[in-house]
């Protein structure tokens, strides 16, 4: 059976070496081992191997591989891959360059290159190879490395130009160069990776438009006691990881939270408040955290002034609204909207009372709110689903994932809005005319639900950010993330004894992932627990 090349998986990408093979075991039960615990590719690199030894010893795991429908890569040598009719050779940076190799052995074959820098990565670009490994993320001892691990930065800075269409067509100044990318050049990353740093490497690195296929491993599967229960594990994790960064939206999302904190800072949006009597303190203490200018007022004579204001927005928050209160918000939206500016709605408490139902209905005939947000309860009653579990301005009891999503896009649908529905997991959506995002959030702690005005002071944050960018799906997340990994971290400071000490160690948190972020240190982010749906 031929294999396509055009849809390998390159998600667990095993490559051989026999001086690490455990004494009870041989190589080939090493491969088969990992090929049945879910490895999808493999390498054969015996560097000390005489070519006899190496064709015998190919043939046998030629035969494993093509059992499974995988394909088997050889390392380096161009004889071998011919003799044994391989799937395809890699190649170091030093050994046969890729044209003579390419003519060799037709465009059917794979042809892989290991790269360490940007140059490298353009270059194999030009000579359209099928993948790239990238490394070495860490050091490892399978290798002696002539140059210093990259970490995972290095690997999506390289991330960065390998499929890159735009350099592209500059690099091709005009001209066509007969090499334009017809597919993506896949990539697995290499280098002291194993099981228990897999997750974070998939994780840590991509760029906002590319991310990699899969992980090259040695040592923590060929050198197992257990082959194949390592290969399993790997597979999981591995599949797992993926899977979340394949997704251009998290990838996006992830690239621009660090900047859009940081850049919230340095612009400084006001935030017109007119919020709720038990919030108002909080939430502008919180927006004042983030580096933004809050002010509260209800005086209707007054805001086409603030409306007026450079990066202004409005929050209504309906918490204590009444029945003159309405009046006010369709004047607060009416001035923003006169001079172009973001309106965020949280529709606290709607569905508990038939007077709030009655306000509610009235701002969403008036519509255009940039974003809609709020708890379960809240945002079941403002799509219109019946049923929604509410006591007061608390949301009581949660329906499955699908429901929830069910319920958000449905609002997200009739209002034009990116609707973001809070709880211990958070759900946001946003439709528009181009494609519908949708993604799922895991961070925060517990004790957000056990203080007043948690989900107000995140639609202080969420005001705050959808102000300074037009992506109003993307400065909602990222405003998320920035308060629920706060409120994490708040927690393992140590000086949290219950929800009353919470509160200042998660403004203090909120400050200081501001501060790191204006500092470019975006390292705060890999802890974002965010997946597509
Ligand atoms: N059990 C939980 N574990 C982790 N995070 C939570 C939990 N409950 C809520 N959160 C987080 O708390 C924030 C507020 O969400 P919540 O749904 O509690 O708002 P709310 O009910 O509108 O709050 P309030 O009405 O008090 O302002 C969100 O960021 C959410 O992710
Ligand atoms: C407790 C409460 N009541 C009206 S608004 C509010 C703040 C939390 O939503």
């Amino acid at each position: 059976m031929s294999i396509d090349k055009k849809v390998v998986d390159y998600s667990v990408y095993l490559v051989t070496d026999s001086s690490l093979v455990p004494e009870s075991s041989s190589l080939v039960r090493q491969v088969e081992e990992a090929i049945r615990g879910g490895a999808t590719i493999v390498q054969l690199r015996e560097k000390e191997a005489e070519t006899r030894d190496f064709i015998e010893i190919g043939k046998k795991i030629h035969e494993l591989t093509r059992k499974a429908g995988i394909p088997l890569i050889i390392n380096d040598r161009l004889d071998v891959v011919l003799a044994l009719d391989a799937e395809g050779i890699h190649v170091g940076q030093d050994d046969m360059d890729i044209p003579t190799i390419r003519k060799h052995l037709g465009p059917e074959k794979i042809i892989g290159v290991s790269v360490s820098n940007i140059e490298e990565a353009r270059q194999a670009r030009v000579d359209d190879v099928d993948y790239v490994g990238i490394g070495a993320v860490f050091g490892t001892q399978t290798k002696n490395l002539k140059k210093s691990p990259m970490g995972t930065g290095g690997v999506s800075e390289i991330l960065m130009v390998l499929n890159d269409d735009e350099e592209e067509e500059q690099s091709a100044s005009g001209e066509t160069n007969g090499n334009k990318l017809a597919r993506r050049i896949q990539s697995v990353a290499i280098g002291g990776i194993n099981q228990s740093n897999a997750e974070s490497v998939i994780k840590e690195s991509f760029s906002a438009h590319d991310h990699l296929d899969g992980v090259a491993v040695v040592s923590c599967i060929i050198g197992a006691e257990d082959a194949f229960k390592a290969t399993k594990q790997l597979k999981e994790t591995v599949v797992e990881a993926l899977d979340i960064m394949k997704s251009r939206t998290i990838r996006e999302l992830l690239a621009a939270t660090t900047y859009m904190v940081a850049a919230v800072a340095e612009t400084s949006p006001f935030v017109h408040h007119m919020t709720n009597t038990v919030v108002t303190n909080f939430s502008a203490n919180m927006t004042i955290t983030v580096g933004a200018s809050p002010a509260m007022s209800e005086c209707v004579e007054e805001f086409d002034d603030f409306a007026k204001i450079p990066n202004s927005s409005l929050l209504i928050n309906m918490g204590t609204a009444t029945f003159e209160g309405l009046a006010r918000f369709q004047a607060g939206m009416k001035a923003y909207y006169k001079q172009n500016r973001r309106v965020v709605l949280d529709p606290v408490g709607a569905g508990a009372s038939q007077h709030r139902k009655n306000v509610l209905q009235q701002l969403l005939e008036l519509g255009g709110f940039a974003v809609i947000k709020g708890n379960e309860g809240e945002i079941t009653a403002a799509a219109g689903v019946e049923g929604a579990k509410v006591r007061g301005v608390d949301s009581v009891g949660s329906e499955s994932i699908e429901k929830r999503f069910e319920i958000v896009e449905k609002l997200a649908s009739t209002t034009g809005s990116v609707v973001l529905m809070t709880g211990e997991e958070d759900v946001l959506v946003h439709h528009d005319k181009k494609n519908t995002r949708k993604l799922l959030f895991r961070n925060g702690h517990e004790y957000l639900s056990k203080i007043t005005g948690s989900g107000c002071v995140l639609g202080s944050l969420v005001t705050a950010f959808s102000a300074c960018f037009e992506d109003a799906f993307l400065a909602t997340g990222a405003a998320l993330l920035l308060y629920t990994i706060a409120s994490e971290r708040a927690v393992e400071t140590g000086r949290v004894h219950g929800p009353g000490s919470f509160v200042p160690a998660l403004i203090d948190q909120i400050y200081q992932i501001s501060q790191e972020s204006q500092n470019r240190d975006s390292s705060w982010i890999s802890r974002a627990k965010v997946y597509p749906y």
